[in-house]
C-alpha cells in the first residue's frame, strides 16, 4: 500500500515565490493587480487524521526561532555570574586599532606634516609633539609596475609603504608584485602571475630533467685557470713605503678628528648664546636633533602652522628665480633676498646673484612663518634676519651638495651664527655631518657622522651656535616628481665692499 499517496500536497508548484500572470509586457503590473497570497501553511485539513501508522517524514520542519518551553526545574540565575557569552554582541573596543576608514575623509594633503626622521637617536623623548601628524609610514611613491627582472634596486624603498607582508609558501601568499630581496621562495617556486619578477630563469635545457633520470653524468667542465688578479695600484705604493690618496685623506681625518676632540669649543657659561627653542612661544613643539656642546652646535626642529601652501604657489609664481648649473646639469633656482639698504651680492660656487630687496609680500609671510621665534630688531641680539637664500628644487633630481654656510657674510667660522630654515612643498631629506678635510678636493661628512632628517612643509629648521663651522649639510638627490621650496634666513654681519650697509 502507498500510503504516500495519501498525503496532500501542501507548497504550491512555485514553492511559495508569487505566481504573476505570465505577461510582462510594457504597463505591467496593471493597476490594481496584487500578487496572490502565498499559499497557506499548513493548509486546512493537514495534518491528516490518520492513526496509527504516522509519517514522521512529512511532519512540518521544526521552527528553528521557536521559542524552548521553560524548564521548571531551573536554577534561578547567579545575579553575581558573569553575563553569559553573547555570540552576537559587538566586539569589545581595541585601542589599538587602526582607525576605521572614513569614505567622506578629505584626500590625504600631500604637504601635512612629514612622519618623524629615523636618523640615530631620534625621535627623541617626548616625541611627537603636541600636533598631529598626519600618517605614518608615508605612502611608497608610486612605481611603474615592475617588469620581467622585478622591482628595480633599492625598491621598495626603506622606512615606506606599508608593512612588507609575512612570506609564505605556497605562493599565493605573497602578492604578486612583492618581492624583497631576500625572498625566502622554495627553489621550484614559480610567480603565479605571468610577467612578474620570475624569481629563477628556466632552466635553458628543457632535457634537464631527463637527463638526471638517465644518470648521465655530465662531463665536468676543466676549471679555467684563474688569471692572476692585478695587484693594486694602491697595494704597489703601500710597498714602495708612500701611501696611496685614500690612505691619505684617513690619516688627515683622523687627525681632525683628534683635534676636534682635543679643543672643545666654548661653553654656553662661559660665552653666553641664547638659542631660539628658549625664545619660542611653543618651544615644546621644538624637536632637538643635534644638541652638540662640545662643538657649539644646535639644530633643532619644529612644525610651523603659519605657512600655508598659497604661500608655495605664490612664491613659486612671483620670484624671478635664477637658475644654478652645476659641473653637468641644472642643480636648482634660487633667489637672494636682503634687508632694504643693503647691496651685499651672494655666490653660489662661481656663480654670482645681485642682492634683490626684500619685497613687502614676502616680509609679511616671512613674519607669519617666523612669528613664534618672537625676533623683534629692537633687542640686537634677537634681530629679524637682514637676508634670505632662496632654493627652489623642482623635482628629486635637483639638490644642493654637501656645504656649510660659511660665507664671510656671515662670519660662521668665527662666530655663532643663526640659521633659520623654511620648506614648503615636498618633503625631501635633509642630511648633515660632522665637517672632514676635503678628499679630493670633495667636500663630504666625516665616516659614519652622517644623519637624515626629513623636511616637509612647513617644517623650521635651525643652525645654530658654531654649528657652520663643525657642520656640513646638504639636500641629497631623491624620487619626489613635486617641487620644494626652501627659504633660509640668516644675518649679514660683515657686509660686502661696496654695500652701503658696510
Ligand atoms: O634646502 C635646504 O633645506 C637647504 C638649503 C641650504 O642649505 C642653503 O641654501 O644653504
Ligand atoms: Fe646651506
Amino acid at each position: 500500500m502507498h500510503h504516500y499517496a495519501l498525503v496532500p500536497r501542501y507548497r504550491s508548484r512555485s514553492r511559495g515565490r508569487a505566481e504573476y500572470p505570465p505577461s510582462y509586457g510594457p504597463g505591467y503590473p496593471p493597476p490594481g493587480y496584487a500578487p496572490p497570497p502565498p499559499a497557506s501553511y499548513p493548509p486546512p485539513g493537514y495534518p491528516p487524521e490518520r492513526h496509527p501508522p504516522t509519517y514522521p517524514q512529512y511532519a512540518p520542519p521544526p521552527d528553528p526561532y521557536a521559542v524552548p518551553p521553560r524548564d521548571p526545574y531551573a536554577q534561578p540565575r547567579d545575579p553575581y555570574a558573569p553575563p553569559p557569552h553573547d555570540p552576537y554582541a559587538p566586539p569589545p573596543h581595541d585601542p589599538y586599532a587602526p582607525p576605521p576608514h572614513d569614505p567622506y575623509a578629505p584626500p590625504r594633503d600631500p604637504y601635512a606634516p612629514p612622519p618623524p626622521s629615523r636618523s640615530p637617536g631620534y625621535p627623541p623623548p617626548g616625541y611627537p609633539p603636541a600636533y598631529p601628524y598626519a600618517e605614518y609610514p608615508p605612502p611608497a611613491p608610486a612605481y611603474p609596475p615592475h617588469g620581467p627582472h622585478g622591482p628595480p634596486p633599492g625598491y621598495p624603498p626603506p622606512h615606506h609603504g606599508p608593512p612588507a607582508p609575512p612570506h609564505g609558501h605556497p605562493p599565493y601568499a605573497c602578492p604578486p608584485n612583492y618581492y624583497p630581496p631576500h625572498h625566502p621562495h622554495p627553489p621550484h617556486y614559480r610567480t603565479p602571475m605571468p610577467g612578474y619578477g620570475a624569481l629563477r630563469p628556466r632552466s635553458r635545457s628543457p632535457n634537464r630533467r631527463l637527463i638526471r633520470r638517465m644518470m648521465i653524468k655530465r662531463p665536468e667542465r676543466k676549471a679555467k685557470a684563474k688569471p692572476k688578479a692585478k695587484a693594486k695600484p694602491e697595494k704597489k705604493a703601500e710597498k714602495a713605503g708612500d701611501l696611496t690618496p685614500r690612505e691619505l685623506s684617513d690619516i688627515k681625518e683622523a687627525e681632525a678628528k683628534a683635534k676636534r676632540e682635543a679643543h672643545p669649543e666654548a661653553t654656553r657659561e662661559e660665552k653666553p648664546l641664547q638659542l631660539l627653542v628658549e625664545r619660542a612661544s611653543n618651544p615644546k613643539s621644538w624637536i632637538p636633533c643635534i644638541e652638540d656642546k662640545h662643538l657649539r652646535s644646535w639644530m633643532y626642529m619644529s612644525q610651523e602652522k603659519g605657512v600655508s601652501y598659497a604661500d608655495f604657489e605664490q612664491l613659486k609664481e612671483k620670484v624671478e628665480w635664477t637658475e644654478i648649473h652645476g659641473a653637468a646639469a641644472l642643480t636648482r633656482k634660487t633667489m637672494w633676498f636682503v634687508k632694504k639698504g643693503c647691496r651685499c651680492p651672494y655666490s653660489y660656487g662661481k656663480q654670482q646673484v645681485s642682492a634683490v630687496t626684500f619685497p613687502d609680500w614676502f616680509l609679511d609671510m616671512a613674519k607669519r612663518w617666523l612669528n613664534s621665534l618672537n625676533l623683534n630688531d629692537q633687542d640686537k641680539d634677537s634681530t629679524f634676519p637682514n637676508c634670505v637664500n632662496l632654493n627652489l628644487y623642482e623635482h628629486g633630481d635637483h639638490q644642493v651638495a654637501w656645504h656649510s654656510d660659511d660665507e664671510p657674510l656671515f662670519r660662521g667660522k668665527f662666530q655663532d651664527t643663526r640659521i633659520i630654515s623654511v620648506t614648503l612643498g615636498a618633503m625631501r631629506k635633509f642630511q648633515v655631518g660632522l665637517k672632514a678635510p676635503r678628499r679630493g678636493g670633495i667636500l663630504k661628512p666625516e665616516k659614519g657622522s652622517m644623519a637624515t632628517f626629513n623636511l616637509g612643509h612647513g617644517q623650521v629648521c635651525t643652525m645654530e651656535g658654531l654649528f657652520q663651522k663643525h657642520y656640513l649639510h646638504q639636500i641629497a638627490k631623491g624620487t619626489t616628481r613635486q617641487a620644494r621650496i626652501n627659504a633660509t634666513f640668516r644675518n649679514i654681519v660683515e657686509h660686502a665692499a661696496g654695500c652701503p650697509l658696510r
